[in-house]
């Protein structure tokens, strides 16, 4: 489990990136970590994982703060960018390199280079991987020590849509064996795929944090309709202060009212319906309504402090 209690990381110069932020990261389920660019999930993960410490508050896994483990591969594993492999070394040297930095058993490079479908690139040097088979040995680095958390920022950044669908399964098996799996994203519509639960994050702060069910229950699509009366269905559902868009061939887009309303005010009237259903919900958005201001409040203080780092 990963708790963080109103943590707080201001960097020099006065950028508050994490502003007393709690949340909490449950063993057994996959949590996405969501935001607009420079929402301040990258701050957080690095002081989850101990790299910064905090202006005020708290980061735990287990109970603990990351630099108080002993064996900290064996507990916690993190994949936050994929720049600092060096490119002359093959894929097997470098685990088994960071292998024996952290006092793990040799034969573990070979092992995760086979759960992250690398096995035959084993002896090929790094500095020929594409960035998604960086990105599949970023991941074999992070379960070296088939540690119970995981801390994963943006890891299906540069992967094709095999490779999306591999990484879902994989990250959904580990957290079905009871792992705690922290994945950020930017994308809603992604993290749904994958994550039980989210945390949204905006300006450092928090936005929301609950199931990914309920989430995507507060952004109910439109009701789609088609009739060869959709002048007629329009104007009834405009008196009732709803929306109504018409579209091609007799289709119309309705906001404001469920099907269930929309069906009625048309029998109502005796408008003819041929269809009738709610659309999906367009998750990016729900995520653009949920964190609006604070991606506005965010661009303007990064505006103000010039470049990021
Ligand atoms: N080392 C640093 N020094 C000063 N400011 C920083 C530093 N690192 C990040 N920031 C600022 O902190 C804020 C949060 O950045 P952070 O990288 O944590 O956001 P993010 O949500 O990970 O964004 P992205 O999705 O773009 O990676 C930004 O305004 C950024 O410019």
């Amino acid at each position: 489990m990963i708790e963080a209690a109103d943590l707080t990381k201001e960097y020099r110069g006065g950028v508050r990136a994490v502003d007393g932020l709690t949340f909490t990261a449950p063993a057994g389920a996959v949590t996405g970590f969501l935001g607009p660019n420079g929402a301040g999930k990258t701050s957080t993960m690095r002081l989850v994982l101990g790299l910064d410490r905090p202006t005020a508050g708290t980061a735990l896994i287990h109970g603990r703060p990351y630099r108080t483990f002993e064996a900290p591969m064996r507990a916690v594993g993190a994949l936050l960018g994929t720049e600092s492999v060096p490119g002359g070394m093959t894929a097997a040297a470098h685990l088994r390199w960071l292998a024996r930095a952290g006092r793990l058993p040799r034969g573990r490079a070979e092992v995760v280079l086979g759960m992250v479908g690398l096995g035959d690139e084993a002896g090929r040097k790094v500095k020929d991987f594409s960035l998604g088979m960086r990105q599949r040995l970023g991941l074999a680095a992070a379960l070296l020590g088939d540690p119970g958390v995981l801390v994963l920022d943006e890891p299906v950044n540069g992967l094709d849509p095999e490779g999306v669908r591999w990484i879902r399964t994989l990250l959904r098996r580990l957290a079905d064996e009871g792992r705690t799996v922290l994945l950020s994203s930017h994308l809603l519509s992604e993290t749904a795929a994958t994550a039980d639960r989210v945390v949204v994050i905006g300006g450092g702060r928090l936005i929301a944090e609950a199931g990914i069910d309920e989430v995507v229950r507060r952004g109910s699509g439109p009701v789609s309709v088609e009739t060869p009366q959709a002048g007629l269905l329009a104007r009834l559902v405009a008196e009732e202060g709803a929306e109504a868009e018409p579209g091609p061939g007799g289709r119309v887009s309705v906001r404001g009212l469920d099907a269930r309303r929309v069906g009625e005010l048309a029998a109502r009237h005796g408008v003819v319906l041929h269809g009738l259903g709610q659309e999906s919900p367009d998750l990016e958005e729900v995520f653009f309504e949920l964190t609006r201001d604070s991606a506005r409040h965010t661009f303007a203080s990064a505006g103000m402090n010039g470049d990021r780092r």
